[in-house]
C-alpha cells in the first residue's frame, strides 16, 4: 500500500492509474477505522482497480474544539487494517496540505443542510463539502463510497456532486452494526463503560420507532415516544429525533404512499455525542 501525502502525489498517483485504463475507488474517512470503513473498502476493492483511502480529521467540519482535539486518531493500527482489506493507496495530508490557506469557500444546500445535522452542527456540512471537493478533485476517482450511518452526509454530497458536475458515481453503503445494535463509529471508542452499555438504547429505540411507523403511528407521537424513550436513560441526553423524508429529509407531519422514511437522532452520552439512523421502506 502505498502512502501519499501530497495533494500532488495523490494528483500523479489516481492519473496514472488513469491513463493505464484502470477503475478509481476512494473511500474517504476520519481514521480510527473500524468494520464499518472496512466494508467501504471491500465495495471499493471488488469495483476497482485502485482504491484509495484518505484519513483526514477535517477541522472545518467541526463546529466543537473540543470534538476535534479528542477526535481517536490511530495512524499505524488504521494502515494495518487497510493493508488486508485491500487498499492500494492510502492519503494522509496534515491540514497545511489540504488549506494551505484559510478556506473561504461558502456551500448552501438549502433545506437539506436546516435539519439535523445541519441545523445542530453549524458550519459541519460546509466543512465536509469543502474537503470532499478538494478529495474529488484531487484524486478524479470513478466511485466514492460513503456509508449510510451518515444519511444526511450522502444526500449532501449527491447534491453536491450534481451542482459542481463531479464526473464520478457515489456508493452508499448500509450501517454495520456491532452485535448488540450499536451502529459503529470511531467515537465508540471514548464512551466509558456506563456509556457503552447503554448505547444500545439509541438503536433499540429507533427500531421500534421503525415498527410503528410500519405500523402508521402517526410521525408526531413515533417523535415523542422515541424521545420519551431516550430521556428515561439517565446516561443518555437525546440531542433531535427526526421523522423525515427519506430523500428530502424534512421532517414529516404525515406519510406519503411510496415515499421512504428515515428516523435520524442525535445524543450524548458521557461526552460523547452519537448518530444514527433507520431507513423504513415504504
Ligand atoms: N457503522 C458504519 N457503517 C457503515 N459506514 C460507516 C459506519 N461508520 C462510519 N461509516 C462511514 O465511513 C465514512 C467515514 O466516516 P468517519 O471516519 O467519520 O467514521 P465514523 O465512524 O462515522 O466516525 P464518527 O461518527 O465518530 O465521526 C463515512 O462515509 C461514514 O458514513
Ligand atoms: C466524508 C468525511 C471523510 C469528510 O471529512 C467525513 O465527514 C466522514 O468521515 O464521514
Ligand atoms: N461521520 C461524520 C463526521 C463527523 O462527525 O464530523
Amino acid at each position: 500500500m502505498q502512502i501519499l501525502t501530497t495533494a500532488a502525489g495523490l494528483q500523479a498517483y489516481t492519473e496514472q492509474a488513469r491513463q493505464a485504463g484502470q477503475r478509481v475507488g476512494l473511500v474517504p474517512t476520519m481514521g480510527a477505522l473500524h468494520d464499518g470503513h472496512l466494508q467501504l473498502v471491500q465495495a471499493a476493492r471488488s469495483e476497482c482497480d485502485e482504491v484509495i483511502a484518505s484519513i483526514f480529521v477535517n477541522p472545518t467540519q467541526f463546529n466543537n474544539a473540543e470534538d476535534f482535539r479528542l477526535y481517536p486518531r490511530v495512524p499505524e493500527a488504521d494502515a494495518a487494517l487497510l493493508i488486508p482489506a485491500g487498499c492500494t493507496a492510502l492519503f494522509v495530508p496534515s491540514v497545511a496540505e489540504m488549506y494551505p490557506q484559510p478556506t473561504v469557500l461558502r456551500f448552501d444546500f438549502g433545506a437539506l443542510e436546516r435539519v439535523m445535522e445541519g441545523a445542530h452542527r453549524p458550519g459541519h456540512f460546509n466543512g465536509v463539502a469543502t474537503v470532499v471537493s478538494k478529495l474529488f478533485h484531487m484524486a478524479r476517482p470513478h466511485r466514492a463510497y460513503f456509508g449510510q450511518k451518515d444519511w444526511q452526509q450522502v444526500a449532501v454530497i449527491r447534491q453536491l456532486v450534481a451542482d459542481l458536475s463531479f464526473d464520478l458515481e457515489i456508493l452508499a453503503c448500509p450501517t454495520i452494526r456491532e452485535a448488540d445494535g450499536l451502529a459503529m463509529s470511531s467515537r465508540n471508542r471514548r464512551l466509558d463503560p456506563a456509556s457503552r452499555a447503554a448505547a444500545p438504547l439509541l438503536h433499540k429505540v429507533l427500531a421500534a420507532a421503525a415498527e410503528q411507523v410500519r405500523q402508521g403511528v402517526p410521525p408526531a407521537q413515533v417523535r415523542a415516544e422515541a424521545e420519551a424513550a431516550l430521556t428515561r436513560e439517565p446516561l443518555v441526553t437525546p440531542e433531535y429525533f427526526e421523522v423525515a423524508d427519506a430523500q428530502t429529509l424534512q421532517p414529516l407531519e404525515a406519510y406519503v404512499a411510496g415515499r421512504a422514511v428515515v428516523l435520524c437522532l442525535a445524543a450524548h452520552l458521557g461526552g460523547v455525542r452519537l448518530i444514527d439512523n433507520v431507513v423504513v421502506e415504504a
